[in-house]
């Protein structure tokens, strides 16, 4: 029994209750080469940033800060429920969450619905623009390869969240690989006809 509540806490984030960092890490290792004997089970990973967190902070107090943190917690562990799937607090107000072959046209729709359900906590965030607590999305896909490896997507990743951190905040942006590693058909530009 005492081992068993040691393993969980050595699993979990104290604050949140969610997997830590190192859970994550070592669980996308598994669901990868899980796919890759699959050879055609997709793997996404999306990275979940508070946005302004520092200015909430500065605002409100920590203790509002933590709460905050929960909340968000919630909304992304809610998002991340298939048996392979997992949802870990990364860092300090950064979240992932790992979805094991998603259906790649619903992975956009996956992380607004985050995007939306942090908004619809309305939790005040006057220093931010909107003025209630929002998160940036960045979500990446892959059909795991012997060539690639989950850093390679959390990567890609983190470079999605940096996108939409750039483009404005309370936002989803997919990573978009190019050539044989594109899962996901490019966006039509605005006003372009509709393939087929
Ligand atoms: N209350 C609380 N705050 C935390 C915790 N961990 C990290 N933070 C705070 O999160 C803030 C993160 O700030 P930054 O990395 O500058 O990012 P940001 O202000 O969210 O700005 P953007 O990400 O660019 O939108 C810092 O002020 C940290 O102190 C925690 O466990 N509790």
């Amino acid at each position: 029994m005492a081992h068993a509540l040691l393993n969980e806490l050595a699993e979990r984030d104290g604050l949140t209750g969610l997997f830590n960092r190192r859970t994550l890490n070592t669980h996308l290792e598994r669901v990868w080469r899980q796919a890759n004997r699959d050879k055609r089970d997709l793997v996404a990973i999306a990275m979940i940033d508070i946005d302004h967190f520092k200015r909430y902070n500065d605002r409100y107090g920590h203790v509002p800060g933590d709460a905050a943190l929960k909340a968000v917690a919630d909304v992304v562990e809610r998002q991340a429920r298939r048996p392979l799937d997992l949802a870990a607090r990364y860092g300090g107000e950064e979240f992932a969450a790992v979805w094991y072959n998603p259906a790649p046209e619903e992975l956009e729709n996956m992380g607004a619905q985050i995007t939306a359900a942090v908004t619809a906590l309305s939790i005040a965030h006057l220093d931010n623009p909107g003025g209630k607590l929002s998160v940036s999305v960045g979500i990446a896909l892959m059909r795991p390869s012997a060539g690639q490896s989950g850093p390679e997507l959390l990567h890609a990743a983190d470079t999605a969240l940096y996108q939409a951190k750039n483009q404005g905040r309370n936002r989803v942006v997919l990573f978009r690989f190019t050539g044989a590693d594109a899962l996901l058909a490019p966006k039509r530009p605005p006003g372009a006809p509709e393939a087929g």
